[in-house]
């Protein structure tokens, strides 16, 4: 189960990008030489190797988070080992009490994720007016500051796609140009393996809650109509930030993703935090070689409440380059998201209003980030 073979023509004809230490480490070192000896040719450099540059007064309008608050760095993520045997106990147990964790042992070639990563620095490094040729994110495409469209924005630009294969090949020649099919074919092997891993995952949840249609959660993710979605954000550095004693501005603000499950990679480079049940803000350590799952709002509402879905946001600041690629798992739109009956204690009554999928979701996508979307669909709501 664990060691996925999948067929992967391209890799051997692509350059290997040393992607180790993708946060530009050499970069970032040209950048602090350039800016002692040569302020414009910093400012330069800047420009053609960190895509969008702000200025002082557009950083106005971002949130500075300038507390000096040492970071904290949480320590008690759990880690799964989806190899182990004790995987489903300690998933189930990492959704209670967190529903945030990191995954192991996963079989997700690393190569794919190296080559898709240095596809999508690729695409955020071309000039933004060929970026926007890829169609702006109403609500997929390219998007650059503003996300979603009820006035959030965050120091971050992305592309947000559908994670279906005709999706990715009719969007792929705007996105990714003349290496659109090799790109296109990576892009699609990397979402069916991150949705292979995803329903491992989900399967997992389904045993070590003991319910016995171990597919209960899985399957919603490999229906035809599924609705899942696929994410690549770019945080840029903000050289605005560099003179501040503790910098950081808001990426992408709080928010708990309304699907049933996430499924993050990143790079090297800090700047997620999530929330613990206390409301403390932890930092996550990167680690490229993980996922990272964050149980999504229907997950909560399935499990009636027994798992929580994860508060979380990323910060950017001035120096480093944050890549993330997030696959969100969602149902098919028609889908009731109710409580699965056999979790329900005798006499247990379901702690939401009956829903469809559509329906949370057009509610969702008319909500700011930082809204708690579930309240209205919580009994004893209007
Ligand atoms: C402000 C918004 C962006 C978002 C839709 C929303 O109106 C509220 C939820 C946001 C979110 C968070 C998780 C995912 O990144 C996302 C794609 C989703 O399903 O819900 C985004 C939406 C988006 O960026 O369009
Ligand atoms: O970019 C990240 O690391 C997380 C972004 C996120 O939470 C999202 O896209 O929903
Ligand atoms: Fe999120």
């Amino acid at each position: 189960m664990h060691s996925h073979a999948h067929p992967f023509p391209y890799l051997n004809s692509l350059p290997q990008p040393n992607l180790q230490n993708h946060n530009n480490l050499a970069i970032q070192t040209l950048q602090l030489n350039l800016l002692l000896s040569s302020p414009t040719s910093f400012l330069l450099l800047l420009a053609a190797s960190a895509m969008v540059v702000c200025s002082k007064p557009e950083l106005d309008t971002f949130s500075v988070i300038n507390d000096c608050k040492p970071t904290t760095f949480v320590s008690e993520i759990p880690v799964i080992d989806l190899s182990k045997s004790d995987a489903k106990t300690l998933v189930v147990k990492a959704c209670e009490e967190i529903g945030f964790f990191k995954v192991i042992n996963h079989g997700v070639p690393m190569e794919l994720i190296s080559i898709l990563e240095s596809e999508a620095v690729k695409f955020f490094s071309l000039p933004q007016p060929r970026k926007e040729e890829a169609g702006l994110a109403n609500p997929f495409g390219y998007g650059n500051k503003r996300i979603g469209s009820n006035g959030d924005i965050g120091w971050i630009e992305y592309l947000l796609l559908r994670s279906n294969p005709e999706f990715i090949s009719e969007r792929s020649l705007s996105i990714f140009g003349e290496s659109q099919e090799m790109f296109c074919s990576a892009i699609n092997d990397y979402i069916s393996a991150l949705k292979m891993m995803t329903c491992e995952i989900l399967e997992l949840v389904a045993e070590g809650l003991g319910i016995e249609q171990i597919n209960v959660f899985s399957k919603l993710l490999t229906e035809e109509e599924s609705d899942c979605l696929f994410r690549i954000n770019h945080y840029p550095p903000c050289p605005d930030l560099q003179g501040l004693s503790c910098p950081n501005v808001i990426g992408f603000g709080e928010h708990t993703d309304p699907q049933i499950i996430s499924v993050l990679h990143s790079n090297n480079s800090t700047g997620l935090e999530i929330s613990l049940r206390d409301g403390t803000w932890v930092s996550v350590p990167p680690d490229q070689s993980s996922f990272f799952i964050n149980v999504g709002d229907s997950l909560q509402v399935m499990t009636n409440g027994r798992f929580k879905s994860v508060k979380h946001r990323v910060l950017a600041n001035g120096l480093n380059s944050r890549v993330s690629m997030i696959y969100f798992g969602g149902p098919p739109l028609d889908e009731k998201i109710a409580p699965i009956p056999s979790l329900m204690e005798e006499g247990e009554e379901s702690l939401y209003k009956e829903f469809t999928w559509s329906e949370y979701k057009s509610s969702v996508f008319k909500a700011r980030l930082v809204d708690n979307k579930l309240e209205n669909f919580e009994k004893g709501s209007e």
